[in-house]
């Protein structure tokens, strides 16, 4: 049995080296695994889908005191059911269960694609278009309706900048992490203000609604949410949603550079946009790794993993091994055509089960939202003026470095 010691604390590399800090880590040991050190504390990084079933048992791994302040003061809010396990886990997780399906995943997705349509009916001919802000105006838009959060158009902007920035700053020190941090307390004080009127009556929200949800929601002990646990938890449903901005630009970036993919969108293959959309996920970078604590002292395979140490789960890695994709660093969406995708496969919204475990209960709703916008887009017509799309992998989370530029020649039709 391996027991390495006297490691040295990789926080600093791991911020400055980004998505490829962990599989650089793995790969320079002979089992795969990392033994490093993080935020001071013991770290053990694994990669794949058995190192996945491991990591989701919670026999195993847990998710109590693993996440630490600076994600939980930006990214998921405190306390919020990420942190949680067991039973209290389960039951705040069925807030989302319940408001995500594939029913209502087609509902937001309609509305996204009202939202874009509004959007690019004011795009002029000529005019530069940034497709992340964009897209970001249309998500919170269309979000914020679908959730039964009131929201006049005159806000949607700043409120889409106040998404953006708590995702933006949660792998960073510094401008962006304070950013980040503000953005959460105007929006946790807002969505709880609304909690509050809803539960008082003074303000009437549609029946299955995410706000709806989050008022009504009872924990395992009968209490409420308190209005900034709620707000929290409406949050994880809206700011994700919007996050999905990321994906459009990148969806942008692939159009470009493989414009072979454009007319099979163009033509509204459902079934090519649902395989795009796949591609997407698994391609580019969004979450690099997840991580939770070791229950008690285990052996993955011949390593050691002690008691409480951090485990993390390598996301990035996994959805770019050569043994699982073959070619990994070329973008396919065919690689989805025509076949189911296993729970430990394709995982850059985690892996196994969201009824019981820890997975994104959001995928249906990325998905759907994809789908629908990867078509509008290849269906508009544009020019892509000169610019630095770059992707920087130090970067966390990375983004085209402009955003990806669109410049509309006119107007296109719709068959989706
Ligand atoms: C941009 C697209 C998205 C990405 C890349 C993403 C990624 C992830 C990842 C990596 C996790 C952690 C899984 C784990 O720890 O095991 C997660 C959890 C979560 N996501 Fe998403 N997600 C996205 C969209 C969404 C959407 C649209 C929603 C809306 C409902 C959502 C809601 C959540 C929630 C509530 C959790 C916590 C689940 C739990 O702890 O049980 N996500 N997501």
């Amino acid at each position: 049995m391996r027991r390495p010691h006297a490691l040295i604390d990789n926080s600093l590399s791991a911020l400055v080296e980004g998505y490829t800090w962990l599989p650089a880590r793995r790969a320079r040991s002979a089992s795969g695994v990392a033994h490093t050190r993080v935020l001071g504390q013991r770290a053990v990084g694994l990669c794949g889908p058995d190192a996945a079933r491991f990591f989701y048992d919670e026999d195993h791994v847990r998710r109590h005191t693993a996440i630490p302040w600076p994600v939980q003061n930006t990214l998921f809010g405190r306390r919020a059911v990420h942190t949680l396990d067991g039973d209290r886990h389960r039951r705040r997780k069925s807030i989302f269960l319940t408001v995500v399906n594939r029913h209502t995943a087609r509902t937001l997705a309609d509305g996204v694609g009202t939202s874009w349509d509004d959007a690019a009916a004011s795009w002029e001919p000529g005019r530069p278009v940034v497709l992340f802000d964009e897209a970001a105006r249309v998500l919170t838009r269309a979000v914020c309706r679908w959730a039964g959060v009131p929201l006049a158009d005159a806000q949607v902007p700043v409120v889409a900048r106040d998404l953006v920035a708590m995702v933006d700053g949660f792998a960073t020190p510094g401008p962006r992490h304070w950013r980040a941090r503000a953005a959460r307390g105007r929006r946790e004080a807002w969505l709880g203000n609304l909690v509050t009127q809803v539960r008082d009556g003074a303000l009437s929200v549609p029946a299955g609604s995410a706000l709806a949800a989050v008022s009504a929601h009872r924990e395992v002990d009968g209490e409420e949410l308190s209005p900034r646990l709620a707000a929290v938890e409406l949050l994880n449903v809206i700011r994700p949603t919007v996050a999905v901005c990321w994906f459009v630009a990148y969806a942008g970036h692939a159009l470009h550079r493989w414009p072979e993919h454009r007319q099979s969108l163009r033509d509204g293959d459902r079934d090519f946009a649902l395989a795009f959309a796949h591609e997407l996920r698994r391609f580019y970078p969004f979450a690099p790794f997840i991580g939770g604590r070791a229950v008690r002292e285990l052996t993955w395979h011949r390593d050691r993993i002690p008691k409480h140490a951090m485990v993390l789960l390598d996301l990035w890695g996994h959805n770019h091994d050569e043994r699982l994709w073959g070619d990994p660093f070329a973008f396919r969406p065919e690689r989805f055509l025509g076949r189911d995708i296993g729970p430990f496969e394709l995982v850059p919204q985690g892996a196994g089960d969201p009824e019981t475990n820890h997975r994104c209960p959001g995928e249906p709703l990325t998905v759907a939202i994809l789908r629908t916008l990867a078509v509008r887009l290849a269906q508009t017509d544009y020019t892509v003026p000169e610019q630095d799309m770059t992707i920087s992998l130090r970067r966390v989370p990375a983004r085209p470095k402009s955003g990806f530029v669109l410049v509309p020649t006119g107007t296109a039709s719709h068959s989706s």
